[in-house]
């Protein structure tokens, strides 16, 4: 880590847990425990340790009842089967879980982006992945803030400069946020790696804005 990539404490340590109670699960509204890395002048990433807790039920519940479905992309010339599952809604009032639509609530209020909209991805083991990329299909402005929450196994997250360079590390447990902002989608690419070590399942819960994903008019 270079020191323009600081891990500075956005909350004091004093600040007392605001925890909504959601179902089962419960939700730090204060975002306490959050500190951000400034990855260069204009682009960020925080992760939010704890954010989430108690939500073993809701894994459990995503698993059973979200729509999953492999999807398969055009990589160069041929088609490839992407390594994991995904399931889309592109209206958050159609997610599954009542904790979905609490957690794109308390996200909107906190970072100032309405977000309407989400995607899950699951990680059936450490096999399944994610590739470098940036969020283009969502992030139609130079600047976006793209929050995912992590469920079920710890695995790492990294980021990269878009031109190379040393990447930076994150590694979400179950019920850390992870939230990208900034020019990060334009700059940087992230990415879930595949691993040698056996991990169990991983939903992650991305959440997304036709805001973000609309270019801003031009006149
Ligand atoms: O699973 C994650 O933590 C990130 C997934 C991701 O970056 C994506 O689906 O665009
Ligand atoms: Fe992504």
């Amino acid at each position: 880590m270079t020191s323009s990539q600081r891990r500075t404490p956005l909350s004091p340590g004093t600040a007392q847990l605001d925890l909504l109670a959601t179902g089962e699960s419960a939700i730090d509204a204060t975002f306490a425990t959050a500190y951000r890395i400034q990855l260069d002048d204009t682009s960020w990433v925080e992760h939010v340790p704890g954010w989430l807790s108690g939500g073993q039920r809701l894994l459990e519940a995503l698993l059973a009842g979200a729509g999953w479905e492999q999807r398969e992309r055009w990589m160069v010339n041929r088609m490839v089967v992407e390594p994991r599952l995904t399931a889309e809604y592109q209206d958050v009032a159609d997610a599954p879980e009542a904790e979905l639509r609490t957690a794109a609530a308390i996200l909107s209020r906190h970072y100032g982006v309405p977000y309407d909209g989400l995607w899950l991805n699951l990680y059936r083991d450490h096999r399944d992945s994610t590739g470098w990329h940036g969020d283009w299909s969502t992030c139609r402005r130079d600047e976006c803030v793209v929050p995912v929450i992590s469920l079920g196994a710890t695995r790492r997250f990294l980021l990269k400069p878009r031109t190379g360079g040393r990447s930076v590390t994150l590694t979400p447990a179950a019920g850390d946020l992870v939230v990208m902002g900034g020019r990060c989608q334009r700059d940087w690419r992230h990415c879930v790696p595949k691993q040698t070590a056996p991990a169990g399942v991983r939903v992650s819960v991305n959440f997304s804005s036709r805001l973000q994903a609309t270019k801003p008019s031009t006149t």
